[in-house]
């Protein structure tokens, strides 16, 4: 059986296009609330055009825009460099992050309710709101770069107690032209199960909308929680530049 029952996530629509210059008209939540239930992991049409994917490239540039800058190995992290952009975010982050929010705290709160959570606000200035209630003031949206032998290991973002459970990652570079290897992975933990990969390989400005930390799947006795990770395998030649948009800010 699976875990998708369409009626109870109603109104799954956006008010309409979220930067979707080769995507016209709405993103197709029914079928994105499908895969997200059933893999965790859903891939979506381009969210930017290429030249707002190269107009974010380039900020990794500018220091301005960021509060802090993390060398990935030097924390055991991986290979590859990342900053976190300052508030007030660029107004295409900021965009992507009010709009992409709505329809899934739709799911978030489907999610909550299955496994006996609270819900989170219908609009992400109320999760704001929540944060800085939390003490999570400070903005997650992120810019990662990977040069040849880059990678990202296993991981999640949590960064406070208040963790918003999805999350998504706009692929920025044209895989296969811009750089080889650099795949998008994820390993799911069942509980009493061994675990699961999954490897995405997402185009120019698609989006993978993620869970954070994890969901529900139909046990036996109800609804049990299913862990996911995500990294990214080694960058083989070229570099790699992905825009990260987490909704819940950092302690
Ligand atoms: O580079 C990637 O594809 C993964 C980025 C990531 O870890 C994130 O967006 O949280
Ligand atoms: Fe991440």
């Amino acid at each position: 059986m699976s875990a998708y029952e369409p009626s109870q996530l109603p109104g799954l629509e956006l008010p309409g296009p979220v930067f979707a210059p080769a995507a016209p008209g709405t993103l197709d939540w029914t079928r994105l609330a499908a895969e997200l239930n059933t893999e965790g992991v859903a891939v979506t049409p381009p969210l930017l055009s290429p030249e707002q994917c190269a107009e974010l490239r380039e900020l990794f540039d500018h220091p301005t825009a960021f509060r802090s800058t993390v060398t990935m190995a030097r924390h055991r992290f991986g290979e590859g460099l990342y900053r976190y952009f300052a508030y007030p975010l660029p107004e295409l982050v900021q965009d992507l992050r009010e709009r992409l929010y709505p329809p899934l705290a739709l799911i978030a709160n489907e999610w909550a309710r299955r496994l006996g959570q609270p819900a989170f606000a219908p609009d992400h200035e109320g999760l704001v709101e929540a944060c800085a209630a939390a003490g999570q003031l400070r903005p997650t949206p992120l810019l990662l770069r990977y040069g040849r032998g880059g990678y990202n290991c296993l991981h999640q973002d949590v960064y406070g107690d208040l963790t918003f459970p999805l999350q998504v990652a706009i692929m920025l570079d044209r895989p296969d032209e811009d750089f080889t290897g650099g795949e998008s992975v994820f390993v799911e933990q069942r509980p009493r199960a061994q675990s699961r990969p999954l490897v995405r390989r997402p185009t120019q400005g698609q989006g993978l909308i993620f869970t954070v930390d994890h969901r529900p799947v139909r046990s036996v006795r109800g609804w049990s929680r299913v862990t996911l990770r995500h990294g990214v395998s080694a960058v083989l030649s070229g570099e790699r530049h992905v825009l990260g948009v987490i909704f819940h800010d950092a302690r």
